[in-house]
């Protein structure tokens, strides 16, 4: 990262304006930190919600205006926090309005088609280095991963030393990388572990189970946690945000399609009792996952028993073997693809770190994937809520591919539904949960070092 000097900086607090179109969760959340740090900000929403929100915003440090083109015509440095799906319309309105030799970026969280909208929309005095920040509106942005690619700058770094100098009050870790280096990582890693908790959201709803309150025990325990409290801290969120990355990505409809596949065949394996022919497969898939491992696991499942939704989950300690196919289906299909997670660590967001980290614990742990296959082939107990598994990641992977915003709109508003009583609870849950799994994971690292 290369910053400007004190003095430099400083000057440039007085001189510079950053402008922030869209202000929702990633919108706003930039303009407090930026205007916090000292540096002068424009921001704007939907110019209908001007006279609604601006009571809301009076108080801030950073200044509301009515539209984009204010924001556009004022800015050094412009950021479009906006759907992914509206991107190309959005900037072709304010793309013009850009103020001469502006550096212009945004936050959707696929980059081509934001870039190819810069490249068509804005003037050419404009230079395009774009961003992306690898976590949540509600994750303390320090040491996450922030994504800045440098598009078109060509000034020898200086534009991107402006940049870098904003972004640094968010203490990210700065990853350089090209747009479609980007939008490959985010596919194999954020595009996936969405679908698979999407998937276990879906199966629950149609089967009419809140997990946490089931009488059986079958979802207690630490990996349990995990699945209920992400699945559901996606849920909460707005579809957009999923939508947009998955299908607007079109490295992410393979993956996504690899991992039905993966959940569907693994599945008929079970079903099929074909135990030597799921052992042998997934054995590969550890090799070639988990094999060069050493070290200490990023997570340890008693670590996350207390985050159970239910006051039983918090202190019966009694769970039954589950097939876990949303797991087993994940290392395969990275073996599949020939992917190695661990490669991608660095561009990593939280909740793919947390998938990654709950299937190392299950690969891992001596004596539990065996458990795991023989509850897959021998236990039927989980045989119909794995068939609505299957029936759900293909349902996801279809719509991603068929780019249909409408039918996921509506796939996940119906499972958001059946959740939304239990979401403040969730909520809560989920964020301590992984505030105490970064805790651990930095902890890991310091010891592997
Ligand atoms: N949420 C997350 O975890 C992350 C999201 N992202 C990406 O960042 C972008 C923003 O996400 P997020 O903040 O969560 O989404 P939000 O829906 O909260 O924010 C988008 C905002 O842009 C507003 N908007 C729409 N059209 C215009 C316009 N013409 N002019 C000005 N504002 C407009 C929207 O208004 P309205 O609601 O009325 O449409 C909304 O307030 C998305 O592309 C998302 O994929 C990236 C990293 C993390
Ligand atoms: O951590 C995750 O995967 C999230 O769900 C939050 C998120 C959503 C969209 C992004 O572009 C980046 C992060």
């Amino acid at each position: 990262m290369a910053i400007g000097t004190e003095e430099q900086i400083a000057q440039w607090k007085k001189e510079k304006t950053v402008g922030i179109i869209g202000l929702g969760d990633m919108g706003l959340l930039y303009a407090e930190k930026f205007s916090e740090a000292g540096w002068n900000v424009v921001a704007c929403d939907r110019e209908i919600m001007y006279d609604i929100l601006k009571p809301k915003y009076a108080d801030s440090k950073f200044k509301f205006v009515q539209d984009g083109h204010r924001v556009s015509r004022v800015s050094d440095f412009i950021i479009y926090s906006v759907e992914a799906a509206n991107i190309e319309k959005i900037v072709t309105e304010y793309g013009p309005s850009s103020k001469v030799n502006a550096i212009v970026g945004g936050q959707t969280s696929c980059k081509r088609p934001e870039v190819t909208a810069f490249e068509k929309y804005l003037p050419d005095d404009t230079k395009i280095i774009t961003v992306h920040s690898l976590h949540g509106p509600k994750v303390n942005t320090e040491g996450q991963p922030l994504v800045i690619i440098d598009h078109r700058s060509n000034d020898n770094g200086e534009s991107l030393t402006l940049v870098d100098s904003i972004l640094s009050c968010l203490k990210s870790k700065h990853v350089y990388l090209t747009c479609d280096e980007h939008d490959k990582i985010t596919a194999d890693t954020q595009a996936v572990t969405h679908a698979a908790f999407l998937s276990m959201g879906s199966a629950w709803a149609i089967s009419g189970i809140y997990p946490w309150e089931a009488h059986d025990n079958k979802w207690l325990g630490g990996i349990e946690n995990v699945k209920i409290n992400i699945s559901l801290r996606i849920y909460s969120n707005k579809w957009h945000v999923y939508a947009g990355l998955a299908i607007t990505n079109p490295q992410a409809h393979k993956q996504i399609l690899q991992y039905a596949t993966s959940v569907t065949e693994l599945f008929a394996l079970c079903i099929d009792h074909k135990r030597e022919e799921l052992l042998d497969r997934l054995m590969k898939a550890k090799e070639f996952v988990f094999g060069k491992h050493t070290g200490l696991l990023l997570l340890d499942d008693s670590l996350l028993d207390e985050f159970s939704l239910s006051e039983k989950g918090r202190h019966e300690k009694s769970s039954v073997p589950n097939s876990h196919l949303s797991l087993l289906a994940i290392v395969d299909s990275w073996y599949q693809l020939g992917i190695n997670p661990y490669d991608h660590m660095i561009c990593s967001t939280p909740l793919f770190r947390i998938f990654l980290g709950v299937s190392e614990y299950l690969f891992l742990t001596p004596g539990l994937l065996e458990q795991t296959i023989e509850a897959g082939i021998n236990d039927k107990a989980f045989r119909s809520i794995d068939l609505e598994f299957v029936i759900a990641a293909r349902k996801w992977s279809s719509i991603v591919s068929f780019e249909s915003f409408d039918l996921y709109q509506k796939q996940f508003e119906d499972v958001q539904r059946f959740f939304e009583p239990m979401f403040p609870a969730a909520t809560k849950m989920g964020n301590d949960m992984i505030r105490t799994i970064l805790a651990h994971s930095k902890k890991q690292e310091a010891n592997d070092v």
